[in-house]
């Protein structure tokens, strides 16, 4: 179902999502920090979806083990690498790597520009090392208020270069947008790109207003989009991408079954839909999974998957030349 002659791409990702469990059981040991269980087995309910949660808070809970073993900046730089090492296994072309520099420095207290420097390098030395393009987009998590979502941006500030865009993430129903205009006013003068989750946990209004208020370019999730006919037509003339991550919504029960899954829907509704794993590790899932067996289940034709593939490289925050690189390399392997 992934047409090899195209360039393969997760645009949708957190790096702090990815943390393989036996790192968890590595660092736990390194930092002497009590786990849950001391087995890969006996560890992985504890920091893996192993059923459907009843709603995104307590899905979200699960990522919290992984940012709380991250004892050191070298712990965060050697998840960021990793995560990079997961990319090239999985045979990704790109990978847009997001993440929560604030979060990730919460439990050990680390400074948090510290964290985002840490990271950039993991993600810059794994993409040589394992031939992978990757961008990197930070994430306010609007979950610890508006506040320390400043902090969280003077962090990604100080080393903005190696920043491409700015994300919203976390509880959605609890922080809407409209608490974070400023934020993302800061995050546009600076030319990052802008996508946000929206639309997961609150309503069409919540994607309205991110691409409205905050300048979002793109919209993570955005499920509930086909509630509103006039957003829908909104998204295909604008060009609004929309990083669709199926069985994230699944677990997180956003969506109710994978057969009403609004993917299909979208792409025929000419809406630049795309296929990416979320929170890979933590949904026990990989990209290769979303397009080989959730994207079908979900009701996509063959040609809406090759199209959804597509539309990856189509909305990645990339320059038309490096789009234009990443087709030629693979039209010709
Ligand atoms: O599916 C999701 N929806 C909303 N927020 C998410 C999702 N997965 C992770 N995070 C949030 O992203 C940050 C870490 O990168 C954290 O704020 C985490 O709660
Ligand atoms: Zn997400």
């Amino acid at each position: 179902m992934i047409d090899t002659t195209l360039p393969l791409t997760d645009l949708h990702r957190h790096l702090d999502g990815n943390i393989r469990a036996n790192t968890i059981l590595s660092l736990g040991r390194e930092f002497n920090i009590a786990l849950p269980a001391q087995t890969l087995d006996a560890l992985i309910p504890h920091v893996q979806v192993t059923s459907t949660e009843p709603d995104l808070v307590s899905f979200l809970a699960k990522l919290d083990w992984g940012v709380n073993v991250l004892g050191s900046l070298e712990a965060c730089r050697r998840v960021a690498w990793e995560n990079m090492e997961d990319a090239a296994l999985q045979r990704l072309d790109y990978a847009e790597l997001r993440f929560s520099p604030g979060y990730m420095a919460m439990a050990h207290n680390l400074p948090i520009a510290g964290v985002v420097e840490a990271v950039i390098d993991g993600v810059r030395q794994g993409s040589k090392d394992f031939g992978v393009v990757a961008r990197l987009t930070g994430i306010l998590s609007r979950t610890f208020g508006e506040e320390a979502c400043q902090k969280e941006l003077d962090g990604l500030l100080a080393h903005r270069d190696g920043i491409t865009a700015l994300d919203l993430a976390g509880d959605e129903l609890g922080f809407p947008g409209s608490r974070f205009r400023e934020h993302f006013r800061k995050a546009r003068d600076v030319g990052w790109r802008i996508t946000v989750h929206a639309g997961e946990a609150a309503g069409p209004e919540s994607i309205w207003q991110a691409i409205q208020e905050l300048g979002a370019e793109r919209i993570g999730h955005g499920v509930k989009a086909v509630e509103d006919p006039a957003l829908m037509d909104y998204l295909a003339k604008h060009r609004i991408g929309i990083e669709s991550c199926i069985t994230s919504n699944i677990q997180t029960s956003t969506v109710s079954a994978i057969g009403v899954h609004p993917l299909k829907t979208f792409l025929n509704h000419g809406v630049l839909a795309t296929i990416n794993s979320d929170d890979p590790a933590v949904q026990g899932v990989d990209i290769r999974h979303e397009y080989e067996h959730a994207a079908p289940a979900a009701g996509l034709s063959v040609e809406q998957i090759r199209q959804a593939q597509v539309n990856g490289l189509e909305i990645a925050f990339l320059s038309q030349e490096e789009k234009q690189a990443l087709r030629l390399k693979a039209s010709t392997r």
